[in-house]
């Protein structure tokens, strides 16, 4: 029998990723990253007001760009044993669309227009409107914040809506609906995507809009309307019922079948965030805890829904039944800089050098300058009197969130080199990370194990031994470069029908971990110290800046 193939899309924040994996083994067939144009161009964005839009035709492209790339070395014959794809983004990502499903900034008039782009998770300028909606939560009579952790957050759906209809009328009044990038791209390869006809994402809908059987589907009309009557009407004409990633949102359409080169009848799985596929590729199981560790990081873990009824976990980003896996509640914490407080550094050093020498000066620079301080860093002693920062650079997502915190640092002097704030900087995303991992367990959420994926847990050996020292435990990196995509590709092969669940497909598919990282021991007691700085950093930037 031949073998049958499924491909996974992982819609990072600067790439698009596709692997073509087999599903009797998880082998790769095929792999292709495309970066998205618009964006690298730094396009509809200013870091100084947190605004981060994306263009649809970066995704459109890149996605064909990525999956031609992969499919590039398989034979006709092969190509037509692809049974199915499945599709995880980034989110909160959400855009306007009108009525057929079409993003607003691919009509003429919105074309150059940011409101009617993507509004990409990590844009945060939607605080007060984040803000009005927890007021809205604590005077209802039902907590609809209740499975996102007691505080909603600007990076999710509601917060980023609201902020838009203030700010842009036009979109507004085009605005017939709105959707999660995760529903858009995998709709747009059915070739259906009026709004009201496809299926949402459980994992979108339950961690970003605040959807719960228990409400009945989305909060509701009176309580929405109460946090602004701009908001009035739009209810309807979004969803009700939700869809876990083993389902099928369509066929793939005989246009992009022609495209791609695929055989129609592909099967076209209900998309999922980034981080929930890639937990699932890490091959997650109960109490795992599975850190994606990237641009931010995602933290995920499952439990049986009978063990956590009554267990609502405070200030993480969400509990949802069926978000990871289905038939298990999935939960979600995270920071929103990781990797992006290393990249911030990098261009403070970079920049200057691109001003005055050159963009091929900057461009090597910039190629040597992370490895190059992870190796120096990696050298320096430890010390309670070192250098303590926090990881806010993005604010903070969680525990608890809050997006107008900064980052500070304490204890600098003249010695104080680019070596010894990096160091600073490593530590304060292992300390943002101890903070999390601590709050899960002070919430009775046990965690069996640390399991680590993403472009960091698998480029810096200083950032995740420094991680497995701050929290003490072992932290175990998959073998896959590309665990999203390859959570993805599982979910395709459940879809398509090829495996019964997602436990088999992690099963056959898996390609498991081939490194570890144990706490070195003399390292645990100043790591103790430092943290409790850390804390009273943040607890001064929190009271006071
Ligand atoms: N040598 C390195 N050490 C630490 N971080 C790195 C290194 N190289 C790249 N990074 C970080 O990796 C992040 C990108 O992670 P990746 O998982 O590839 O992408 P995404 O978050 O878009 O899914 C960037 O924020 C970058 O700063
Ligand atoms: O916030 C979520 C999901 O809830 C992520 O999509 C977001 O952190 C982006 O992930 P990356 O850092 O680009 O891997």
């Amino acid at each position: 029998m031949s073998s049958t193939y499924t491909i996974g899309i992982d819609f990072g924040t600067d790439s698009v990723r596709a692997v073509v994996v087999n599903t009797a083994n998880g082998s790769t067939a095929g792999a292709a990253v495309s970066y998205y144009k618009r964006w690298k161009e730094g396009k509809y964005c200013d870091a100084s007001i947190s605004q981060f839009r994306q263009h649809p035709k970066d995704y459109l492209e890149s996605l064909e760009e990525a999956v031609k790339g992969a499919l590039a070395g398989l034979s006709t014959e092969e190509r037509l044993q692809v049974k199915g794809i499945s599709i995880d983004t980034t989110g909160s990502t959400v855009v306007a669309v009108n009525e057929e499903g079409i993003p607003l900034s691919l009509l003429p008039e919105f074309e150059e227009n940011p409101h009617a782009m993507f509004i990409l998770w990590k844009d945060h300028t939607a605080n007060k409107e984040a803000e009005e909606v927890n007021a809205a939560a604590a005077k209802s009579a039902i907590d609809y914040t209740k499975y996102v952790g007691g505080i909603y957050s600007s990076e999710w759906f509601w917060a980023k809506i609201l902020k838009t209809y203030r700010t842009d009328a036009g979109v507004r009044a085009a605005a017939y609906s709105w959707m999660e990038h995760c529903d858009w791209i995998s709709a747009v390869l059915t070739g259906e995507t009026k709004p009201l006809e496809i299926k949402r994402s459980r994992c979108a809908a339950g961690h970003k809009a605040m959807w719960n059987e228990e409400f009945d589907g989305l909060p509701s009309e009176e309580f929405l309307t109460s946090i602004d009557p701009l908001l009035g009407g739009l209810r309807e004409r979004l969803f009700q019922d939700t869809a876990t990633s083993d389902q099928v949102m369509g066929t793939i359409s005989a246009e992009w079948a022609e495209t791609l080169g695929l055989a129609t009848g592909v099967v076209i799985g209900v998309g999922a965030f980034d981080c929930h596929m890639g937990a699932v590729g890490a091959e997650i199981s109960p109490y795992a805890f599975v850190r994606v560790m990237g641009t931010s990081t995602c933290d995920i873990l499952i439990a049986p829904n009978e063990e956590m009824k009554d267990t609502l976990v405070k200030g993480i980003c969400g509990q949802v039944d069926g978000s990871v896996v289905p038939g298990y509640l999935g939960m979600e914490a995270g920071q929103s800089a990781y990797g992006d407080y290393y990249a911030w550094f990098q261009k403070l050093i970079v920049g200057p050098v691109r001003s005055l020498l050159g963009e091929e000066a900057a461009a090597q620079l910039e190629d040597k300058i992370l490895p190059y301080l992870s190796e120096e860093a990696f050298k320096l002693p430890v010390s309670e009197n070192d250098v303590v920062a926090t990881d806010w650079i993005n604010g903070r997502r969680t525990p608890d969130a809050n997006h107008t915190l900064k980052a500070g640092f304490i204890g600098m002097n003249l010695s104080t080199d680019a070596v010894k704030m990096f160091k600073a900087i490593v530590e304060a995303t292992s300390f943002g990370s101890k903070a999390i991992v601590d709050r899960f367990i002070s919430q009775g959420v046990p965690i069996k194990e640390v399991i680590a994926i993403g472009g960091v847990a698998k480029k810096s050996p200083f950032v995740m031994q420094n991680l497995s020292d701050v929290l003490n435990v072992p932290i175990k990196v998959a073998t896959s470069d590309q665990a999203c995509a390859l959570g993805a590709a599982m979910f395709a092969a459940v879809a398509a029908g090829i495996h019964p669940d997602v436990k088999t497909a992690q099963e056959k598919m898996g390609s498991g971990f081939d490194k570890e990282y144990y706490p070195r021991p003399e390292y645990v007691e100043v790591y103790q110290k430092l943290y409790s700085k850390y804390q009273k950093l943040g607890n001064f930037i929190e009271t006071n800046a």
